[in-house]
């Protein structure tokens, strides 16, 4: 039986290192990445389309920037993407589910399964704790060389949130970074806050604040391998689907 080819554009970075190791323990074959400096044992292809042509799917853990055009070399190859990166804006998200409509794609800013899982309890919390009752701030932390803020899971904690109350999270409104003479809270927006420092892999703590009493939800990783394990296994299952925007949840076949 020949073996999945799975790239990793991004392939010298923390995530793609990992992604190199997972993706041998799956059983699929590397097929190769980019890094614009080169990276030691492994092909590295000039560009993405080179990468795309040598792959049946393609992992991207890089930076917003470079995303976007990932999304649309997927696009012009026609094969299945698998998008990690995080702190992408609205319109590089537009630019991504243009893709999706040509190609199966799998966005995802936390592949590790209990994060996939905790998205989904956080609807159900905050379908029961209506704004007007109960407050919500996410505080998340990370090692000092993470680019974005908040996280790309933090972004998604709140998603959860505002989709539990029926609205976007633009509709909900985001406060980040509160700072100076802010007036009292607001009913409605999701605070958010990130702190950076040392090597933490990644904490998320949101918290529904009510007037007696709090409930808090919090995922700690440990390990970033956790992610890389998920990618890779949302690459095995991507090479079999129709073209289409998914996320880590439909992959886990989590409601
Ligand atoms: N979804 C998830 O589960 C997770 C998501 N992430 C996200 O993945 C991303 C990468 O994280 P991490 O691996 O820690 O970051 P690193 O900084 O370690 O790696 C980033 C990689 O991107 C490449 N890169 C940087 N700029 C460009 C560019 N302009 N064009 C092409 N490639 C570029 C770098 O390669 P080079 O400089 O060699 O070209 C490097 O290999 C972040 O957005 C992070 O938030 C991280 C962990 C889990
Ligand atoms: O940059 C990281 O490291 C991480 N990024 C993702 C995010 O932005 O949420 C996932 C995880 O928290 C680690």
């Amino acid at each position: 039986m020949t073996k999945l080819r799975i790239g990793i554009a991004g392939i010298s970075g923390r995530m793609g290192q990992l992604l190199v190791e997972e993706i041998a323990a799956a059983g699929a074959e590397l097929s190769g990445g980019t890094a614009r400096r080169g990276a030691a044992g492994v092909t590295v292809f000039p560009d993405a389309d080179a990468l795309f042509a040598a792959s049946d799917v393609v992992i991207d853990f890089t930076i917003a920037a470079a995303a976007e055009g990932h999304a649309a070399a997927a696009a012009r190859a026609g094969k299945p993407f698998i998008l990690g990166t995080s702190g992408l804006s609205p319109a590089q998200e537009a630019a991504v589910e243009v893709a999706a409509r040509s190609v199966p794609l799998v966005y995802s800013s936390n592949f590790a399964p209990a994060a996939t899982v905790l998205f989904a309890l956080i609807e159900k919390f905050s379908a029961a704790l209506p704004p007007e009752q109960f407050d919500a701030e996410i505080v998340e932390m990370h090692h000092r060389q993470k680019v974005d803020a908040p996280s790309g899971t933090a972004v998604m904690m709140g998603q959860a949130v505002a989709r539990g109350r029926g609205k976007t999270l633009a509709e909900v409104g985001m406060e980040s970074g509160r700072d100076g003479h802010t007036g009292p809270r607001a009913t409605g927006p999701i605070g958010f806050a990130a702190l950076r420092g040392g090597q933490v892999v990644g904490e998320h703590t949101l918290l529904f604040a009510g007037r007696s009493e709090h409930v808090s939800l919090t995922h700690r990783s440990f390990d970033r391998r956790v992610y890389a394990t998920g990618a890779v296994q949302a690459a095995v299952w991507a090479a079999r689907q129709q073209p289409g925007l998914y996320s880590m949840r439909q992959v886990m076949g989590i409601a």
